[in-house]
């Protein structure tokens, strides 16, 4: 039989099992399957302060990841820690406790990675040379979306949606690091498409296997502009839309649909859809800039683009009310002097 090593869950989950030799698909060192293995110990040790005392030594501080002996020692000393744990935890009140709670930043990060890694066996085939190419997820993607979520609010009520969302890195993320009620993910390509039904199997394996909680997600084929998906977009108050290599074809279509979108519905983009300094006019009534407050987003610190320049993303909020001032003014003359005269330049 071939030469297996396997890891518990500490969260009484089937355990995963890896086949030596490891290094996957990708063959670059970065994907080695041993390094992965050593990275899960060392989350669900930083995981399970328990494990300390579990583990006779630090067991993190000698194993050859090219031996099929010393990977397989560090495996059972791992996995006697983890058997001990969980035994000692069952008819306590602990699993309940620690069970179920959302997978901290840094490994929602390292299982996104690993999700990535058994799930996309052959990236070449995915097109790299996007900007946000799921193969460097975890270098650039990653931390641009921990932003976005501390910068906006985010509430159980809320409906996210990752317009073209490739084989689901962001969808992912965003379920097991936010309260959205549902978080979907439109992707027309065949190849990330299927990718993306092997990710999805995977991070549910994978949160299982951590017993970490996640929001309900779906992972969804098909082109964000056909009619059937016009209602997935109005029930969203969250979309992200990487929309900066798209032609003025699709962002006039996403204007339209935009402009059903709740009052308070907020979408974030890498290319703005209206300007920064729109200001409405009797000539330009019809343009969505009438109906939302944009604003750029302070760019990652340090991050750049691939050309060297800071990247800046854009926050739309959908508000009917600006448009609703407007005509008040028109309607009545004094509030158009007040404004006129008005030293206070109040927003538009
Ligand atoms: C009717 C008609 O005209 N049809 C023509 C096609 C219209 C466009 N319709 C599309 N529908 C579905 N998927 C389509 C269509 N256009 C293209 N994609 C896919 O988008 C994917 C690329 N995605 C990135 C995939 C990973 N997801 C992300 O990187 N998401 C993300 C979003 C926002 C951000 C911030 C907040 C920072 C702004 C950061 C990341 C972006 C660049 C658009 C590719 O896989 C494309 O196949």
């Amino acid at each position: 039989m071939a030469l297996d090593l396997r890891l518990h869950s500490p969260a009484g989950a089937e355990p995963v099992v890896y086949t030596w030799p490891l290094t996957s698909g990708h063959g670059s060192d970065k994907h080695d399957g041993a390094l992965e293995i050593v990275e899960t110990i060392r989350w669900v040790c930083d995981d399970l302060p328990e494990m300390k005392a579990a583990l006779e030594y630090n067991i993190l501080c000698d194993y050859d990841t090219h031996s099929y002996e010393s990977m397989r020692a560090l495996c059972d000393r791992f996995n006697r820690a983890i058997d001990s744990v969980v035994a000692l935890e069952k008819g306590t009140s602990l699993p309940a406790q620690r069970l179920n709670k959302y997978p901290s930043r840094g490994l929602l990060k390292h299982i996104l990675q690993q999700t990535y890694n058994q799930a996309v066996a052959d990236p070449e085939k995915l097109n790299q040379y996007e900007p946000f190419s799921p193969e460097v997820y975890g270098e650039t993607s990653y931390e641009l979306v921990c932003q976005m979520i501390d910068q906006i609010e985010i509430s159980a009520d809320d409906v996210f949606v990752d317009l073209g969302s490739g084989v689901g890195q962001v969808v992912l993320q965003m379920a097991a690091a936010t309260p959205c009620r549902i978080c979907l993910g439109v992707e027309k390509a065949e190849v990330p498409s299927k990718y993306a039904e092997n990710m999805d199997l995977h991070f549910r394996m994978w949160m299982k296997w951590y017993g970490k909680k996640y929001g309900e997600y779906k992972l969804i084929k098909g082109d964000f502009l056909l009619d059937e998906h016009r209602e997935k977009i109005n029930a969203a108050t969250i979309v992200f839309v990487n929309n900066f290599a798209f032609g003025p074809h699709v962002d006039h279509q996403l204007k339209e649909r935009f402009a059903d979108l709740k009052d308070g519905a907020k979408i974030v983009s890498s290319k703005s859809f209206c300007p920064l300094n729109f200001r409405i006019t009797d000539r330009n009534l019809s343009d969505i800039g009438t109906i939302m407050h944009v604003s750029e987003m302070t760019p990652l610190k340090g991050s750049v683009s691939w050309t060297g320049k800071p990247v800046s993303y854009y926050l739309h909020i959908i508000d009917r009310t600006k448009l609703e001032r407007y005509f008040q003014r028109l309607k009545n003359p004094k509030l158009k002097v007040s404004k006129r005269g008005s030293h206070n330049g109040c927003e538009d």
